[in-house]
């Protein structure tokens, strides 16, 4: 197929906003680099908490498959809750709006890891972005399967969306976050109490802490979100993915729900879809334009990247990027 047909903007613009990347990637990064307040990485995950909060990337994809990049962006980390926006697409290919029933589309206004709205809402997790409505989404995938099988499932849909083979699970992340993950373990064991899971809590949570470990460079990253920028279409391979609709489904519960409880704080500062995880990274969405991830490990209060949010600030301000 003609890579043409999936150009959302014309030859022109993508030239505009080529030559706008060219001046402003290069000033976020010397801004950047001059913060000491850099906020603190994950501490709860212990591999996590060994990375060094001084490294920074960002990696743009135009949906003529540019990319456009600075810093740390050929680095792998660890994607932690943004591989949510991947388990859900798979799911909602899956069971469709049927999955409705079993998790929200609300946001949660609580911690991503809270356990008190699934106890006064009889084990239906708000949205499929914070950890309980994450475990459901990776109960429906696992369905039948063995936990290997559908770790492997969604690794390679990953692959398949960056085009690269080369994206793998870290191991000792894997390890430690099971090790460690004893309030997921709650929330699944309250999910199953419920009859909210299909199966075991330990079978879930290894499926979910395998999927949360995958790591990904941002240049990956930014690629494999690419589907949500063109209406489902991966623009690196022309695969339709999801159906237009789906995609702009995906991308209003990344606004209003992909930063947990600092999501309306994002979407005013920033302006368009995204989501985050503790590892420091975020994808965010501009419709029709880009796809962009960012990583900056060091957190804020809510455990969203404190500089990558700030990185995206930035950059959406000066190429006037915004939904809204
Ligand atoms: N916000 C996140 O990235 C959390 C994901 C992490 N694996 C957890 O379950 O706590």
């Amino acid at each position: 197929m003609d890579a043409g047909h999936f150009l959302l903007m014309t030859t022109d613009q993508l030239a505009d906003v080529k030559f706008r990347l060219s001046e402003v990637l290069p000033q976020i990064a010397a801004h950047l680099s001059q913060r000491s307040e850099r906020g603190q990485v994950a501490q709860y995950i212990p591999p996590l908490a060994r990375i060094d909060p001084g490294k920074f990337g960002m990696a743009i994809v135009l949906n003529d498959n540019s990319v456009h990049a600075i810093g740390d962006a050929q680095e792998a980390f660890s994607i932690q809750s943004i591989s949510k926006v991947f388990a859900l697409t798979l799911a909602l290919g899956k069971l469709g709006d049927g999955l409705w029933r079993r998790v929200g589309r609300e946001p949660s206004g609580d911690a991503f890891n809270s356990i008190v709205l699934l106890e006064h809402e009889k084990g239906i997790p708000r949205n499929p972005f914070i950890n309980a409505g994450a475990i459901v989404t990776s109960d429906v995938l696992l369905a039948s399967h063995e936990p290997r099988e559908t770790i492997g499932e969604i690794l390679r849909f990953v692959q398949f969306l960056a085009e690269d083979s080369d994206i793998s699970i870290d191991p000792f992340v894997a390890q430690a976050e099971t090790a460690t993950g004893f309030g997921n373990f709650a929330l699944a064991n309250l999910l199953k109490a419920n009859g909210n899971l299909q199966n075991l809590p330990e079978q879930v949570l290894g499926v979910y802490h395998h999927q949360c470990s995958i790591a990904m460079t941002c240049r990956q990253l930014a690629q494999a979100g690419a589907f949500l920028v063109s209406e489902g279409r991966n623009p690196l391979n022309g695969f339709q993915i999801v159906a237009p609709e789906r995609a702009r489904r995906i991308n209003a519960l990344m606004m209003t729900c992909g930063h947990y409880n600092g999501s309306g704080d994002f979407a005013y500062r920033v302006g368009v879809p995204a989501k985050s995880g503790v590892g420091g990274g975020v994808l965010a969405i501009v419709p029709r334009i880009a796809s962009i991830a960012v990583w900056s490990p060091g957190l804020n209060q809510h455990g969203n990247s404190l500089l990558g949010t700030e990185a995206l600030e930035m950059l959406c301000k000066e190429m006037r990027w915004s939904v809204f």
